[in-house]
């Protein structure tokens, strides 16, 4: 009683103060300068401290969130199925807990969260269950744990790629020419290695065959002669033909069977305008497109089915390359419309990625970046295309194929390595055509030089690359000193 009562007294005693203050307040505050000038201070003051505490607050969440990030970026986490069930279960619930706790656990509950998301089989769906069902501060914490990873894991990009096994680092430099400042990359050695000596090897991402020779001789997925093998899939629109049951299950898996294999005979579906715009219009690149936008479809739909991730994911690879943007002409929004039209029914989400700068970005990424495939049996088998980048410094090509490391190597005139493609198919190796030390730049030949004069070569380079060659050779021919590429 005696509480209450006094409890009741100090109610009053300070709502009855609270009131003569604020009257007081009120009164100096229209009169007296001296206090005016004074409650301004106080003011600016406690505006001040507010300030500071929530920048303090900021960094200390910042610093939580880094602290996780490199917390959760070394956990090992449980891999078999059973186990990793078992600890999402307990991350969550733990994370429940500690938000039910109030504010002062939602660090910690963010940090459960995050771990749990890291063995989810979709994570993009727990994120958005998430949205629903956790508290918006918590939940903002669990957003800004996974923007700081990836932006952590793309920053270290060239020091995680190419891996070291490849024997060969990327070099970034800023480079200025009249029109621009942008950023080279360049392709260093870090090894010795002698002429002859294969530097690496390398998949292709995404190849495809001269639209010529798709007609039964070449396999479709790898670019190898036949020679009479014969793998090919009944169910398979585009009619491709594989030189073994490897190929065929590879092309079926990653490309193919979302590409072609709807049983829709109808002449007007898609799959069939596809096809008749790759065979008679002699354009592989559409093919090459469509092949690695399902490609990226078959890696997504795999992290989900096997809950592995690869470190970098195929976007992730092709972001960092130089490109020409291509022009958008009628034939491009032919291609963009095909494509968009015939993924539409297929993924979800997917007629929106295909922009049409999406398209024409991904579109110059390949064109400016391919390597012309040649092997040894085609010799005389297609005429040089003119009209497109290809990198070759052969006469004759049979496809072209895209690749994450060797897109980096810069061109000479008087290059010091060469492509080969020794199993007759589209696995390039970089081959040492001059000895190389460790942190020797690699340079390859764009184009065939032969007996060409420097004006001639740089014209096509000029033309088809968008830049001067400054190579050792083009400038003693040309009589210019300065730095040589
Ligand atoms: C296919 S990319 C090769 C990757 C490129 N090195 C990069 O910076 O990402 C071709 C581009 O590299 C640059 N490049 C390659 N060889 C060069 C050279 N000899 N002189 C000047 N620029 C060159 C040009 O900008 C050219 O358009």
């Amino acid at each position: 009683m005696e509480l209450r009562k006094s409890v009741v007294f100090g109610i009053c005693a300070v709502a009855v103060f609270g009131i003569g203050y604020a009257v007081y307040w009120d009164y100096l505050r229209q009169t007296d300068p001296e206090f005016r000038r004074k409650l301004k201070k106080s003011r600016k003051k406690a505006a001040k401290q507010k300030k500071a505490a929530v920048e303090e607050s900021k960094s200390k969440t910042a610093d939580f969130i880094r602290g996780a990030v490199e917390e959760v970026t070394k956990e090992s986490f449980p891999t078999d199925v059973t186990a990793k069930e078992k600890f999402f279960m307990e991350q969550v619930a733990k994370g429940e807990t500690l938000f039910a706790g109030g504010e002062s656990g939602y660090h910690d509950a963010a940090l459960c969260f995050y771990k749990a998301l890291k063995v989810y089989p979709n994570p993009v769906e727990l994120i958005m269950i998430y949205q629903k069902t956790i508290p918006e501060p918590v939940f903002n914490l669990v957003y800004e744990m996974m923007s700081v990873e990836v932006k952590k894991k793309q920053a270290e990009y060239f020091g995680n790629f190419p891996p070291k096994e490849m024997n060969v680092r990327i070099e970034e430099f800023s480079q200025s020419s009249t029109s621009d400042d942008y950023i080279r990359r360049v392709l260093i050695s870090t090894k010795d290695f002698a002429p002859g000596d294969v530097i690496f090897t390398e998949q292709a991402l995404a190849s495809a065959l001269d639209p010529s020779l798709e007609n039964g001789e070449f396999c479709s997925h790898c670019l190898k002669e036949l020679n009479g093998a014969d793998f090919s899939d009944d169910s398979d629109l585009f009619g491709a033909v594989y030189c073994s049951k490897s190929c065929q299950e590879k092309a079926m898996a990653e490309y193919e069977t979302l590409l072609f294999t709807t049983r829709d005979d109808d002449s007007y579906s898609n799959e069939a305008k596809l096809k008749e715009l790759v065979k008679s219009g002699r354009v592989k690149y559409p093919l090459m497109i469509a092949r690695f936008l399902a490609k990226m479809v078959h890696e997504e739909t795999q992290k989900v089915a096997t809950g592995v991730e690869e470190e970098y994911s195929t976007w992730d690879h092709i972001e960092r390359l130089r490109f020409l943007a291509v022009q958008p002409s009628d034939k491009e929004s032919k291609e963009i419309t095909l494509l968009r039209e015939l993924f539409k029914t297929k993924v979800p989400g997917m007629e929106e990625f295909i922009s049409e700068e999406r398209y024409l970005m991904l579109k110059g990424k390949l064109m400016y970046n391919a390597y012309g495939i040649y092997t040894e049996h085609n010799m005389g088998a297609i005429k040089e295309n003119l009209e497109e980048t290809m990198r070759s410094s052969q006469p004759t090509v049979i496809g072209a194929g895209f690749y994450r490391v060797a897109s980096y190597i810069a061109h000479s005139c008087n290059p010091n390595t060469e492509t080969r493609f020794p199993d007759n198919n589209n696995v390039l190796s970089i081959v040492a055509t001059k000895p190389i030390k460790v942190g020797d730049e690699l340079k390859i030949s764009y184009i065939r030089v032969g007996d060409r004069n420097y004006s001639n070569r740089r014209s096509e380079l000029e033309t088809k690359w968008r830049f001067k060659c400054t190579c050792i050779k083009c400038m003693e021919e040309a009589g210019e000193v300065g730095r040589s590429a």
